[in-house]
């Protein structure tokens, strides 16, 4: 599913109203009533509804909401927020269907005769702004907005709450805060940002009928379980193990012997066909017991931990990764120096790997085939230099910049993961639950996504669908045997083989 920013949205509909013929008050009847569908299961008979509608066209469908719920025997009382004059076109037609079908339109004019209307309803549905908003809200919608969210009743907004912006990079709004959020047509950019999200509330999208054949592309996409079903490499019965990639993971060191066991787990059960494990040489033993199938580079180390001067050996395998608990020591500098240089397959670089490559950004440059960095919103921070408060306001356009500038594939981590291709495509990965937010699951994910790099020649899918796949695997187990209090990173390396049995493509004989 396509997300799209507010100039995206308007370019889409203008497509389909020059391409088909289609025009706005078609569009607009198509985008209400499929709102009021989608709102119906929320609501019941004895409720009194409130719809709020504004200028634009946000408001239009707001006239065709009431209309179409009046018309099915709710309780409803539109309120118009605006003066008269405000509104034309396509809303204004729609306006004057609402009242020619001999219902009542309220109009705002002064706060105390608006209020009573407003504390009676149990149910509040926001038309009032949509992709239009530009600025903070004026009066007087800042202050209905304020009213509403002090107001116990249920919120449900259409296309956005009103106020919030649609896009990234804004963060001085006021926003009805709704529970439940229509959206027409795509997702906007704001639904996945972690400033924004919360004023959505549960959300869904309705589809109104725009040309999908005809609408421009959009580099933005939510990437789903259908589209992994679609996009999973298929194993065949007569497959040889070295067929599904033969990787090295370097990392580990003596205080940290989990993280790189459970990444290495995670990429043997992510289907990597030989797996060899670089490591510090004392944590051979511990490492070897949970992952029984890798073999093993014994590197040299100091105090527990990988040196520099440590150098495995690359050529004979298909791609590596480092960094899962390599430890922050300044010497792990020369470990991934040598992995940009030397390694001959795509490269994922995690973690303390990413700290090391602080001071190498540019090496990145050199490479031609595919690094994958997967950072956290403070590991891109630190890579960056940018205040993290400033990159989870605009973590598409950054990554987007970032990817572009160094040629890498760039998965940033958060409730959200974007994982971004160097040529800008990006895709959003929604699955996973706060039970993630431990020690160890982003090793397992890195796991994941290694084994996924190694069995697919397009590096996007893999990471797409190795993320969905790690964050699926958080939520069935919390629908099955855990919580998201007790569960671990190592929870989720077992618990992958239910979610590749359940996402797999059949195989072929
Ligand atoms: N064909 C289509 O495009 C379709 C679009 N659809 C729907 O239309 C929505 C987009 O419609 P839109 O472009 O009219 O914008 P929208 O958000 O309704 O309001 C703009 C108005 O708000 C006002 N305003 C702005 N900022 C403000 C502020 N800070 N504080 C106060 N007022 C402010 C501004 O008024 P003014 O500045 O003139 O006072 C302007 O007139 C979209 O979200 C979807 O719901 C569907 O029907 C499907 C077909
Ligand atoms: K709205």
């Amino acid at each position: 599913m396509d997300i799209v920013t507010a100039q995206e949205m308007y370019e889409r509909d203008q497509v389909a109203i020059e391409s088909t013929g289609i025009d706005g008050k078609m569009l607009m009847e198509s985008a209400g009533r499929s709102a009021a569908d989608d709102l119906e299961p929320r609501i019941k008979r004895e409720d009194q509804i409130i719809v709020l509608i504004g200028a634009g066209n946000n408001g239009g469908d707001g006239f065709v909401i009431a209309r179409t719920l009046l018309n099915r025997g709710y309780k409803v009382e539109a309120w118009q927020v605006v003066p008269d004059e405000k509104i034309s076109g396509d809303a204004e037609a729609h306006r004057n269907i609402f009242e020619n079908s001999g219902f009542e339109l309220k109009k705002f004019s002064r706060m105390e005769e608006f209020l009573p209307s407003l504390y009676q309803a149990a149910v509040i549905i926001d038309a009032m702004l949509g992709i239009g908003v530009e600025g903070r809200l004026r009066s007087p919608l800042a202050e209905i907005v304020e009213k509403a969210n002090e107001h116990e009743a249920l919120r449900l907004a259409i296309d956005l709450p009103t106020g919030l912006p649609a896009g990234e990079g804004v963060h001085d709004f006021d926003a009805f805060n709704a529970d439940y959020t229509t959206i027409i047509e795509a997702p906007k950019v704001s639904v996945f940002l972690q400033h924004t999200t919360p004023y959505y509330g549960e959300w869904s999208v309705v589809e109104i009928g725009l040309p999908v054949k005809k609408l421009p592309e959009v580099k933005r996409y939510l990437w789903s379980v259908k589209d992994v079903k679609q996009t999973m490499p298929k194993r065949v019965s007569h497959s040889h193990k070295g067929k599904h990639g033969k990787g090295v993971m370097a990392g580990g060191s003596y205080y940290m012997p989990g993280s790189i066991a459970m990444a290495a787990r995670a990429a043997l059960r992510s289907g990597t066909g030989l797996l060899t494990i670089a490591t510090a040489e004392s944590i051979i033993p511990s490492v070897t017991s949970y992952v029984q199938e890798a073999t093993f580079s014994g590197l040299a180390e100091k105090e527990g931990m990988i040196t520099g001067q440590a150098t495995p050996e690359l050529s004979k395998y298909d791609g590596a990764a480092i960094g899962m608990g390599l430890g922050r020591h300044e010497e792990a500098g020369g470990l991934v120096l040598h992995m940009l240089q030397e390694c001959k397959g795509p490269l994922l670089i995690d973690a303390d790997g990413l700290y090391a490559l602080k001071s190498m950004l540019n090496a990145l440059k050199n490479r031609s085939l595919p690094t994958v960095l997967t950072p956290h919103p403070g590991e891109f921070a630190y890579l960056t230099g940018v205040p993290i408060q400033e990159i989870l306001q605009s973590p598409f356009r950054l990554s987007r910049e970032f990817a572009s500038a160094y040629g890498v594939h760039l998965v940033l981590k958060g409730p959200y993961t974007i994982i971004t291709a160097p040529d800008g495509e990006q895709r959003v990965d929604m699955t996973g639950n706060a039970g993630l937010a431990k020690g160890g699951s982003g090793d397992v994910l890195s796991g994941v996504l290694f084994g996924m790099m190694l069995q697919s020649e397009n590096i996007l899918n893999a990471l797409s669908n190795g993320c969905v796949i790690h964050g699926s695997t958080a939520d069935f187990l919390i629908q099955e045997e855990h919580s998201k209090t007790d569960l671990l990173a190592s929870d989720l390396v077992e618990g992958l083989s239910r979610t590749f049995r359940t996402f797999s493509a059949p195989s072929k004989a």
